[in-house]
């Protein structure tokens, strides 16, 4: 017997994208004879209340969200944070980033992404982190990446930008990141960095970008890390190392070619652990799927759990 579908779509994901996506996806549904019903988030947090809501009353059924990694994050945090509620996730990209759907390589076409879903047979598991942060006093859960230092400048420089809604407008939302990456490039200073993983302690002092992340992607489609994989229980930390401007720059150019080649620079430093803790002492942007973490010391320890997926 098929399974009954509960869409949860985020109006304003992608610049309305999912708003006007999900018709199509509706007309479908109905021609197919799918037993399927939704919900509209309506404010930042819904996503994670209905979410739970619909998980505890229907255990059984498949949760498909509609949005894009910011609405995946709340999705995920609803099932999970307090007691966990069991449940089938399935996601149809309709954001701006997509990173998520990236890793999944889950189609970026909504109607192909839905096909997908409709023929998958049976869930599967994926690695969803964990963090607890002592200074903002904070613990989630992540699809994606927490990153501290240079990426979270991008992300707060977008977000506090007339850009980011202006490029939206056009759908070219992924292009903020690629405008702001010069300013942050100057406004984010190196940092003391001290890593403690089952393998040890290391100390980064010109730390730059340090970034945990659940699959090769971040900031909209750009490879960090390609060797990193979503279902092996291990979460992946990259750390960049900046002393000069001019290397560090080769080194972005290395990420966005073909080949990822800047895996195998002396600057860029790799580990793979199911556990990790960071610490930072002087006060940095951050970043989780995303969504600011404000500018704060860090003291932040990472865990593994994992979460049945459809597609
Ligand atoms: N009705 C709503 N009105 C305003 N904001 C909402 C509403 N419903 C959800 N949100 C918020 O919209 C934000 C953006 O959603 P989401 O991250 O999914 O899309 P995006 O930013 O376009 O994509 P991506 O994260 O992949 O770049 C989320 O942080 C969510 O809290």
């Amino acid at each position: 017997m098929s399974p009954h579908y509960h869409f949860i779509i985020n109006p304003v994901a992608g610049s309305e994208h999912a708003k006007i996506v999900w018709p199509k996806l509706r007309q479908i549904l109905q021609t197919r004879n799918i037993s399927y019903s939704f919900d509209e988030s309506r404010y930042p947090g819904h996503t994670e209340k209905l979410c739970r809501q619909y998980a505890l009353n229907h255990p059984q059924a498949v949760i498909v969200l509609l949005g894009g990694d910011g609405t995946l994050h709340e999705a995920v945090n609803g099932l999970h944070k307090e007691t966990k509620v069991s449940a089938t996730l399935a996601y149809i990209p309709c954001g701006s980033g997509n990173d998520f759907a990236r890793g999944l390589s889950i189609p970026a076409d909504p109607v192909k992404a839905l096909d997908r879903i409709l023929a998958a047979k049976a869930p599967r598991l994926v690695d969803i982190g964990h963090y607890t942060e002592k200074f903002r006093n904070e613990s989630a859960f992540f699809t994606n990446n927490i990153g501290i230092g240079f990426d979270a400048q991008i992300v707060y420089l977008t977000n506090h930008s007339p850009l980011k809604k202006w490029l939206n407008k056009y759908h070219l939302g992924f292009l903020s990141y690629a405008a702001l990456f010069f300013k942050a490039l100057k406004k984010q200073p190196t940092f003391k960095l001290e890593v403690t993983s089952p393998k040890g302690h290391q100390v980064f002092e010109q730390a730059f970008l340090c970034t945990t992340t659940n699959h090769p992607y971040f900031g909209g489609g750009v490879n960090l890390m390609p060797t990193a994989k979503i279902n092996d229980g291990k979460l992946d930390l990259v750390v960049i190392e900046k002393k000069r401007t001019w290397p560090f720059l080769r080194l972005f150019l290395l990420m966005i070619l073909p080949g990822h080649f800047h895996i195998f620079s002396r600057r860029v430093h790799h580990l793979q652990a199911p556990k990790l803790k960071l610490a930072v002492s002087s006060a940095e942007h951050g970043q989780a799927d995303g969504e600011e973490m404000g500018t704060k010391p860090f003291e932040i320890s990472f865990s593994i759990n994992q979460q049945a997926f459809l597609y």
